[in-house]
């Protein structure tokens, strides 16, 4: 294991030889080397992490390893390193991309990308990218995935914003009359609180069903579950147990699960608190409006606040006065890179039937060419033609339409997509829009 005392460019590392690295002409600065990273340098990465992220953990190497160890073993890790110092970071790992019509797309997932302070703007991460997006494209994955700190970073590597969410409020005082909290569901089921051990068991089956049938959702593993429920405890970071609920329908199943926390508050001797709803998964509509229902109707609470939901969340329909609810946050949210252009589009399934060629522009290659597009609800078909193209857009533009999110017609007006046939902006909408919207609901 690296020593692991703190400077300002992270912690010195066992895998790396010291001042080693190519030269400046390969960007990056003299002696800065992209290396892959193994488990002797777990501690070392997670340390740089944290430095690149401005986090000061407080937990002893031995801490570290135990929480961290166990989940990058499961990713590829790379740093960048100079005199011996990691200064960059960056982790990838496998997971499947839900596509429209319910399909699961291998890609690649990128995660834990920092460059430290010393060295930024040197073409650090530009390197690290370079790499494993190759790698990716060579392990035969059509598409890389993220979720960017900053909206300007990742455009420039072909990434797009792929799906959107958003984080609104429910203010109980302004929504009409609220719903009794023990009333159930409208066909017979019933909400229950459960404790972390049921809900562990229960929740994983529900969130498959969403992931079979939402695009944009990813993988939530064994490892994930038992972080997200505090049963894999992880050094230095804070843990305060939540409320769990699930939906059971009439015939018993559970068909929906929640994760909230509440904040009590007073306003003198008048209950203020604030209940944020953290995760709710129902794929069934029964289940999710019983679920809303119950963390409305909570005593002592005057605002719900519902976080990482879908732009086309249905809770304002569920409140007899919409003007209850207001959008708090409305951001871009997972990133997609695509890397095959024909793997990606035959996999999805479109509403209706279609055809579609389209001229893609990729600076690095990966997406690079014209591709006719033929789909329908029943299969697709996407290959390099040599036909004259509907539309034009680069790699990043294309990424946006890819999960079904995005207007054609809305980025022919802002002149991020060209059209070669009058009304082609339009067709391309028929085809590739979504009637629900892509929704990533994790952080990675
Ligand atoms: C998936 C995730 O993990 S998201 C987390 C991203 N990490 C962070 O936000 C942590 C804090 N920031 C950092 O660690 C670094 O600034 C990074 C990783 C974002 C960028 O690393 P760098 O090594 O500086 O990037 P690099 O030098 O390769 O930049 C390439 C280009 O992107 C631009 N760029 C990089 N970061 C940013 C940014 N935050 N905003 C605007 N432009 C940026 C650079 O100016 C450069 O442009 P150019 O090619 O026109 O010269």
């Amino acid at each position: 294991m690296g020593a692991t005392s703190q400077n300002v460019e992270g912690p010195s590392v066992a895998g790396a030889p010291a001042g080693a690295g190519d030269d400046a002409a390969a960007g990056g600065g003299v002696g800065v080397e992209v290396v892959e990273v193994g488990p002797e340098d777990h501690v070392a990465f997670v340390r740089a992490v944290d430095t690149g992220f401005l986090r000061r953990r407080k937990a002893t190497d031995e801490e570290v390893l135990a929480g961290w160890g166990p989940l990058l073993s499961t990713g590829r890790l790379r740093a960048a390193v100079d005199g011996g110092r990691y200064v960059g970071t960056f982790r990838s790992f496998d997971t499947e991309l839900t596509l429209p019509g319910g399909s699961a797309l291998p890609v690649d997932a990128i995660s834990a990308v920092t460059v430290t302070a010393t060295h930024r703007r040197r073409g650090v991460l530009s390197r690290m990218m370079a790499a494993d997006l190759r790698a990716a494209a060579d392990r035969g994955q059509a598409a890389a995935i993220l979720v960017a700190a900053e909206y300007q970073i990742y455009g420039r590597f072909g990434f797009g914003p792929a799906t959107e969410q958003l984080t609104g409020e429910v203010v109980k005082a302004r929504a009409g009359r609220l719903p009794d909290p023990s009333a159930g569901g409208s066909a017979g089921g019933r909400v229950e609180l459960v404790d972390t051990a049921e809900y562990r068991a229960l929740a994983p089956a529900v969130f498959e069903r969403l992931r079979a049938t939402r695009h944009g959702v990813i993988v939530r593993d064994d490892r994930w579950w038992d972080i997200a429920t505090g049963i894999h405890a992880l050094p230095g970071e804070e843990w305060n147990e939540p409320f769990w609920a699930v939906y059971r329908d009439a015939s018993g199943a559970v068909t929906g699960t929640l994760r909230y926390r509440v904040e009590t508050r007073w306003d003198r001797e008048v209950p203020d608190g604030r209940l944020t709803v953290e995760d709710l998964i129902a794929p069934d509509p029964e289940a999710a409006a019983a679920l809303v229902r119950y963390a409305l109707g909570v005593d002592l609470v005057t605002r719900v606040e519902f976080v990482q939901r879908p732009v086309d969340e249905v809770v304002p329909l569920l409140l007899e006065d919409a003007r209850g609810w207001r959008v708090l946050e409305h951001v871009d949210w997972m990133w997609l890179r695509i890397l095959d252009v024909p793997a990606l589009f035959a996999a999805r399934r479109y509403a209706v039937e279609g055809s579609l060629v389209l001229r893609v522009r990729d600076r690095d290659g990966y997406a690079e060419g014209t591709f006719a597009l033929e789909g329908g609800p029943d299969g697709a078909t996407c290959r390099r033609t040599g036909a004259a193209p509907d539309v034009e857009l680069e790699a990043a533009t294309l990424a946006r339409l890819a999960l079904g999110g995005a207007s054609a017609a809305r980025l022919h007006r802002a002149g991020l997509l060209t059209e070669h046939r009058p009304g082609a902006a339009h067709r391309a909408d028929v085809l590739l829009r979504t009637a629900e919207s892509p929704w990533c609901p994790d952080n990675f």
